[in-house]
């Protein structure tokens, strides 16, 4: 079965090749406009779109590339009228699979159909064996994944990368994918921490230095640029760099040579640069705080990773990667989690992301002891405390609260997103439970169609079987 997306403003033609489509045994999503078919290919995995030329907000053909760079990167089918064939040939240049004339025959969608999915699954045969070896960072989430796209395209170029996001959120973890899955494996991967580095001796420590270069140069001394030679330097918070830092590392940048001190010729250097930072290093460069020209040095690609809050789907993953991998540590049996314990750690704020949550994890397995299964009593204290009065808060505000009085102005309270989330992932649990699993009934109990519940199943990553 695969995965069908119309984009189509035309009711009368749409209905009709939604059933067709599903009578060939596919799940088809229907959208009438160019963003809200976008918005679908940006959620859901997708295999081929059939995309509508003339749209109310949007000209198809202008469009393609942007569902081309969906995290599913489907194959575009152009639909279009005779008179617009000639555009059609063109969108074939720029990526389309194929066109069909409108209104197009069961045949002729049949085959076409059949041809792009042949091609796709060859494709997909064909970048797996040129998949990253990226099995230690956890995470479906689109946001990611739209990262790990952006580390799919770095590392098959020799540009430089900019990495930004909170503390915690993996930034020298993709700084190391992106150098292991790097034609620059062999050689090291070197970094430098620009909290660290004292005026004096930026030149000494980036460059090296001869014996008796300066006073306390008693040895001769190689330098981090020279360790990363061939290989990846990474500049980890960059934002602390000092002024003279700053002008060293865009010289050696601009010349891709430098001179270790008390030597008279300068040295070729061959490295990639991967930079990090969680400041906002495009407002210290408008505030004159960071060089301009050193900053559109680092910029070649940016990542920018999502907090843990902005990732909640993700939880659940993490939690059972960590939980599996800290319990093998320990040399323990992988402990069991309650459905209660995760939606706690949904509940929190991780500021400090997933470092934040690895070391709660911890906690919680020692806190557990013999229990085979973790609870939220097994959770710190603080991290109960804040979660049971975000709850509370929750509940005061839908008027459910009343009985508890602790002091609430701390309190900080779930934005509307997270708390929907919330509650139509317990929705649906309930709604699995109740309906034992059987799809008629669900639907029946929630007034949700068949289609409808199957997509909110997907995006809380349900199956529809009892508990
Ligand atoms: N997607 C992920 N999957 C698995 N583990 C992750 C992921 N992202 C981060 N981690 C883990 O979280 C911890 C913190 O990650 P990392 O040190 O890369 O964060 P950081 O953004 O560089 O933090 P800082 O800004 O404080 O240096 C590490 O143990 C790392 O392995």
């Amino acid at each position: 079965m695969a995965s069908v997306l119309i984009v189509d403003d035309d009711p009368i033609f749409c209905a009709p090749f939604v059933g067709y489509m599903k009578k060939l045994g596919h799940q088809c999503r229907v959208a009438q406009n160019f963003s809200d078919g976008l918005g679908l290919a940006q959620e859901f995995y997708v295999d081929v779109v059939f995309l509508d030329v003339i749209l109310p907000d949007a000209n198809g053909l202008e469009g393609i590339n942007n569902f081309i760079d969906a995290p599913s990167s489907p194959e575009i089918i152009i639909i279009t009228g005779k008179s617009e064939i000639s555009g059609a040939e063109m969108a074939l240049k720029n990526g389309a699979w194929d066109y069909l004339e409108k209104p197009p025959s069961y045949d002729d969608v049949k085959l076409t159909l059949k041809r792009a999915l042949q091609f796709r699954k060859n494709k997909i045969v064909f970048d797996a064996q040129d998949r990253l070896n990226t099995d230690f960072i956890i995470g479906e989430n689109i946001k990611l994944k739209k990262c790990m796209d952006i580390v799919a395209k770095v590392i098959k170029t020799e540009g430089n990368l900019f990495i930004t996001g909170e503390t915690g959120t993996g930034k020298d973890l993709i700084a190391k994918a992106v150098h292991e899955n790097s034609k620059r494996a062999a050689a090291n991967f070197v970094t430098v921490d620009c909290t660290n580095l004292p005026d004096n001796l930026v030149e000494s420590l980036l460059f090296g230095h001869l014996k008796g270069a300066f006073t306390g140069a008693v040895t001769h001394s190689d330098g981090l640029v020279k360790q990363a030679d061939k290989g990846t330097l990474f500049l980890d918070e960059v934002g602390d760099l000092s002024g003279p830092a700053q002008k060293s590392i865009l010289r050696v940048l601009q010349n891709k040579k430098y001179r270790p001190l008390g030597l008279k010729t300068e040295v070729e250097c061959d490295f990639r640069l991967i930079s990090a930072t969680n400041r906002d290093l495009r407002k210290m460069v408008e505030e004159g705080r960071f060089r301009k020209d050193l900053y559109y040095r680092l910029v070649t690609y940016h990542i920018h990773l999502p907090p843990l809050r902005e990732r909640l789907d993700d939880i659940k993953l993490l939690t059972r990667h960590y939980i599996a991998k800290i319990c093998d540590q320990f040399g323990i049996h992988t402990k069991d989690v309650s459905r209660d314990f995760v939606e706690t750690l949904i509940l929190y704020d991780w500021k400090g992301n997933i470092r934040e949550l690895i070391s709660v994890l911890h906690s919680s397995i020692a806190n557990a002891m013999n229990e085979h299964k973790l609870n939220p009593h097994h959770l710190p204290v603080e991290v109960r405390i804040y979660c049971r009065q975000k709850k509370m808060a929750a509940n005061k505000s839908l008027g459910r609260g009343g009985q508890e009085n602790l002091e609430m102005e701390d309190v900080k309270f779930p934005c509307l997103k997270e708390f929907r989330h919330l509650n139509e992932s317990q929705y649906l649990d309930s709604l699995i439970k109740l309906s034992k699993g059987n799809i008629e009934r669900a639907c029946h109990l929630s007034g949700v169609s068949r289609s409808g519940l199957y997509h909110l199943l997907e995006k809380h990553q349900k199956k529809l079987k009892p508990l």
